[in-house]
């Protein structure tokens, strides 16, 4: 019996909205390259990957120039809607070649500052579990509830147990398309990690503690956090 392969799944199909930037952000640079650059070279540095799938906007004019595009380890594929959605058309890209009982790590392409040691940790940990799981991090703000519309606190939430989800989260090939293809119809733009459409069919994802620089572009000020981030890793 061959032992698991792992899968790489890395959607890059946003437009990145709340960057208010003028192309996505997984298009705007770090030190020269494309953060999707960035993002991809990390992650296939990590080990051995049975193949890794990228899925991108319809839209998406910018490939063509990327490092990536000429890469021939990466395959891209149309994104969807939601990032769920995007997330399945990857999967469903890999139908025929992905063993159910296969691994599927899914890292967000606005997470360049991903670091090897964290890869490494998440699969080993996870590597015979039932279920999988992902990278996270204990919450260290305390954490106010807030009315909707309104700036007006409703409640402190105890934060003991509270945690940040962080991406890669790995799964298995199998139980992830039928997690996914439940939530995407069932709720659709409600599942905003892998996790979580997991958890909605009943599994206990395992949270693998993370590096809490692991930081997801989403607003101007994280690009120059995230090269600064970048510097310092590489300096050691
Ligand atoms: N339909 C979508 C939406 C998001 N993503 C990807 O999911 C990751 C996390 O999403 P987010 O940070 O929300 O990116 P955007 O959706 O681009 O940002 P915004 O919500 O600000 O538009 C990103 O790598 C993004 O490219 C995707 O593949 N397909
Ligand atoms: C998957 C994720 O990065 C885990 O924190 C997060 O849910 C993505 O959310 P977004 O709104 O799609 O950026």
């Amino acid at each position: 019996m061959s032992s698991p392969r792992f899968w790489l799944v890395v959607p890059a199909a946003g437009i990145g909205q709340r960057m208010q930037a003028d192309l996505p952000k997984q298009y705007l640079t770090l030190n020269g390259r494309f953060v999707l650059d960035v993002t991809l070279e990390r992650l296939l540095s990590c080990g051995a990957w049975a193949g890794c799938v990228v899925p991108l906007h319809c839209d998406d004019q910018w490939w063509p120039a990327s490092a990536s595009a000429g890469d021939a380890r990466i395959e891209p594929c149309p994104g969807g809607a939601e990032r769920a959605d995007s997330v399945l058309a990857a999967l469903k890209h890999l139908q025929g070649r992905a063993a159910a009982d296969d691994w599927v790590l899914v890292h967000d392409v606005a997470r360049p500052c991903i670091h090897p040691d964290d890869v490494a940790r998440l699969r080993s940990t996870l590597a015979d579990d039932a279920c999988g799981g992902l990278l996270a991090a204990p919450v260290s703000d305390t954490v106010k509830e807030v009315a909707p519309g309104s700036d007006q606190v409703l409640v402190t939430r105890d934060r003991r147990q509270l945690w940040r989800a962080f991406t890669p989260q790995m799964f298995r090939y199998g139980d992830l398309v039928a997690a996914l293809q439940r939530g995407v119809c069932e709720q659709p733009g409600a599942i905003t990690d892998e996790a979580s459409a997991m958890e909605q069919v009943g599994w206990h994802p395992r949270v693998v503690t993370g590096r809490t620089d692991n930081i997801k572009i989403t607003v101007p000020e994280d690009l120059a956090l995230a090269e600064f981030i970048l510097a310092r890793q590489a300096a050691g």
